[in-house]
């Protein structure tokens, strides 16, 4: 691995020269990795995209480098935890050309956007956007059911003269449910439930959910045909699948019986299976009637993602940068077991860390655990170059980010979520690097604010962690054991280690940041 990395080594021109002083900034690292989060959170806030992605030109619109004409033709629909903003910002751009709307969104959340003076994500008092909540506690429930049969009426009704703007993010498929009877929609509900508790992938899941709804996988963009589709998309999937984020209701999808019945067999779903679902399985592809001309229009439709997780690490990395930090983004597609995903970050922090050459075995390991985390080869080597370079040449701090959507094998009945289990975990990984005066630290929080079901978005640890929860009297590995990182970290140092942003009104899943401060020159 050495000789992999010496391949991308620069010449060490700072050696040349003399090695840069690391700049000294007051603000403490905790602090200085909270600022970064906030930033990440900040640049995919749902009125923000929706801002950067439609130029209002006179009476047209400007969107990905497509130009639509407004002549009152325009409608909205849209259903997703983050619709709300992005709503009301385009009613700000667009509002006078708008003819209707109904969007399907969270239950309560009107009333809480309120409560926290979050009044630019709401719709104006005279909206012609119709508001309806519903699927509490993120599960479909007859509110979204009828939200989503408004919203299937509102695009019947379109003719080719009409343009409707659909927006799109992360928990929309609860609240766009439409089964195909005789699917009920409690038996929909058991299926995806069931899926789920049995750790289904989104990909699974929604590759599930598409071939049991009228409106999933293309059919929304069916029903409003022939008027042009414009779908704005805030991503809370790795990769920012078109046809998965929310089941991809403007992203026309086949579905293949034997793919669903296979993930349903998988699971061990299929002897408990409904006969309504059975039944649909059973009938011909595609669900509805297509038109010749319809299919051959798929240009009436476009689909752009507007905010990501890649979104989110770039403007991170760009307020890191102006705290003092050289930024390096590893990827915004960290998944896998956040045992693998928290031994990845250990060992890349101890590769920075190194005093000297750091041994090969670690960049070995690296480049092992890579495929387990979802984590390319050579972003492992672009990234280990980086902390290799700020090591040796002076570079001063670095922060590293990445983000993605690791998991937790649930074992313990604790309350926790996956951030804060990793950050315990990563807190652990970084016993002995206390180098001084700080040494690395490591946050992990989701950019819903909410990390599983607590009202903490993540924690922030560091090497010091073992001794700090040994100190009062806390034993790490028995909340490990229960799954209990958030009591763990409510009780540690009066919870100074939680993240808690509140509500941010926003989801392109994790931001995880690992902040390796300047090697001190003495030590090395
Ligand atoms: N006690 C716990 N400890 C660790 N992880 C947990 C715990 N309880 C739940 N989780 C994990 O939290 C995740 C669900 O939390 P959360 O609601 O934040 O998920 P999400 O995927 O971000 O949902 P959404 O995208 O719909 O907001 C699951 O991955 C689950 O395994
Ligand atoms: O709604 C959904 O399907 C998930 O949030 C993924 O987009």
């Amino acid at each position: 691995m050495a000789r992999v990395l010496s391949l991308f080594r620069p010449q060490p021109f700072l050696a040349l020269v003399g090695r840069r002083k690391p700049t000294l900034c007051k603000m403490s690292m905790d602090s200085r990795a909270r600022k970064v989060f906030v930033a990440a959170v900040e640049a995919v806030q749902p009125d923000t995209v929706v801002r950067q992605s439609i130029e209002r030109k006179e009476d047209s619109v400007i969107i990905n480098g497509q130009k639509f004409t407004l002549k009152h033709n325009l409608h909205l629909v849209g259903f997703g935890k983050a619709v709300l903003g992005m709503a009301a910002e385009a009613e700000r751009i667009v509002g006078d050309h708008l003819v209707n709307g109904v969007i399907s969104v969270p239950h309560g959340i009107q009333q809480t956007l309120k409560q926290h003076g979050k009044d630019h994500l709401l719709l104006k008092e005279n909206s012609h956007i119709k508001v309806m909540e519903g699927a509490k506690h993120n599960l479909p429930d007859s509110d979204a059911q009828k939200a989503a049969e408004g919203i299937k009426q509102l695009a019947s009704e379109l003719t080719e003269k009409d343009l409707l703007l659909v927006l799109i993010s992360g928990g929309g498929s609860a609240l766009l449910p439409a089964p195909i009877p005789p699917i009920s929609l409690q038996e929909k509900l058991d299926v995806t439930r069931k899926l789920a508790a049995a750790g289904a992938t989104i990909q699974e899941l929604n590759t599930v959910r598409r071939a049991l709804s009228f409106l999933k996988g293309g059919g929304l963009a069916h029903y409003a045909h022939p008027a042009q589709v414009v779908a704005l998309i805030l991503s809370d999937v790795i990769g920012d699948p078109l046809d998965l984020i929310a089941s991809g209701p403007t992203v026309r999808s086949e579905v293949w019986p034997e793919e669903v019945l296979s993930i349903l067999e998988q699971y061990k779903l299929l002897n408990s299976l409904p006969a309504s679902v059975k039944d649909v399985l059973g009938r011909p592809s595609p669900r509805w009637k297509e038109n010749k001309d319809e299919i051959e229009k798929a240009e009436n439709v476009l689909n752009a993602v507007i905010g990501s997780n890649s979104v989110a690490l770039k403007c991170a990395g760009r307020r890191a940068r102006e705290l003092g930090f050289r930024p390096v983004v590893l990827s915004p597609g960290v998944c896998g077991d956040v045992r693998s995903v928290s031994r990845l970050y250990g060992l890349l922090a101890r590769f920075a860390c190194c005093q000297e050459e750091p041994p090969p075995e670690i960049a070995a390991e690296v480049l092992r655990l890579g495929p387990e985390v979802g984590v390319e080869s050579w972003d492992l080597c672009r990234t280990m170059q980086v902390l290799d370079e700020g090591r040796t040449e002076g570079w001063g701090a670095t922060c590293l980010l990445a983000g993605g959507e690791p998991t937790v094998e649930l074992t313990g009945k604790g309350q926790g979520g996956r951030n804060q289990e990793l950050a315990l975990r990563v807190g652990l990984e970084l016993r002995g690097l206390q180098l001084p005066p700080n040494g690395p630290v490591f946050l992990s929080g989701g950019t819903d604010g909410q990390d599983g079901p607590t009202e903490a978005a993540g924690a922030i640890t560091d090497g010091g962690l073992y001794e700090e929860a040994q100190a009062q009297g806390l034993d790490i590995n028995n909340f490990l054991t229960n799954n209990d990182s958030y009591s763990f970290f409510s009780h540690l140092s009066a919870g100074q280690h939680l993240l808690v942003p509140g509500l941010t009104c926003t989801n392109v899943m994790d931001v995880h940041m690992l902040l390796i401060p300047p090697i001190p020159i003495n030590i090395r």
